[in-house]
């Protein structure tokens, strides 16, 4: 098994081609005016044709309405809906069927408990995605950089197809990838130079180091 890897947060062309030409899986574009890796709808359109049919689209939203996911949709076309905030397994069955749209449910992890919460989701969500629990008082759910208790989903059932993300960098994925045997993994602030500013050659290093590392 070859472990999947998705950028996410990116906005720019450069970052773009740079996950590209690295054979990401998937590329991730922020909706959620707080985060410094907001994209307005006219950008992400431009980057989503860019990246259509070479890597998977993903549209990132935090309890979004209906009418923000029906833009969303008709302008960029996404492959999947991530689903950052506090939405329900009701709501993600709703959103999958609404707009015919994969999901990928994140589950923000700092207790064995939290982790447990992804059971809910595993008949309505695609992709599990487990991500560092934000700081209290933080203006938004994820892309903080934060690492989380790897061991945690060691009682999470190895058949739920998973995502592991959350400070993750070119540095630390192969350890990450040995520790969850996670089938993909996701990075945003371990491939920046700041919050929001994407490095082409982190990227390129972060890709390398998933595309080459011992499986097992
Ligand atoms: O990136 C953001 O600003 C963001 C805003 C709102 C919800 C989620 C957000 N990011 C999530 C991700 O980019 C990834 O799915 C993941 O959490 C990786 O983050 P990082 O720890 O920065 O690598």
């Amino acid at each position: 098994m070859t472990t999947e890897a998705k950028i996410c947060g990116i906005k720019t062309r450069d970052a773009l081609t740079a996950a590209l030409d690295g054979h990401a899986d998937y590329v991730g574009f922020v909706f959620f005016a707080p985060s410094p890796r907001h994209l307005d709808i006219a950008t992400a359109r431009r980057l989503a044709d860019q990246a259509r049919g070479k890597a998977k689209i993903v549209a990132l939203t935090v309890d979004a309405d209906d009418a923000t996911l029906d833009e969303i949709s008709n302008a960029i076309a996404p492959d999947f809906f991530q689903l950052h905030g506090h939405e329900t397994p009701e709501r993600v069955a709703g959103v999958k069927t609404k707009f015919g749209r994969k999901i990928i449910k994140a589950i923000p992890v700092r207790t064995s408990k939290d982790a447990a919460r992804a059971e809910a989701y595993t008949k309505v969500a695609d992709l599990i995605l487990f991500d560092a629990k934000a700081p209290s008082g933080a203006t938004r759910p994820g892309g903080h950089g934060q690492v989380f208790d790897w061991t945690l989903l060691d009682a999470v059932s190895r058949d739920m197809p998973f995502m592991l993300s959350g400070g993750l960098t070119p540095g630390n994925i192969q350890e990450a990838m040995q520790a969850t045997h996670a089938q993909a993994v996701d990075v945003s602030s371990g491939v920046e130079t700041a919050p929001g500013v994407k490095d082409a050659e982190l990227i390129r290093r972060f890709l390398h180091a998933v595309k080459t590392a011992k499986q097992g």
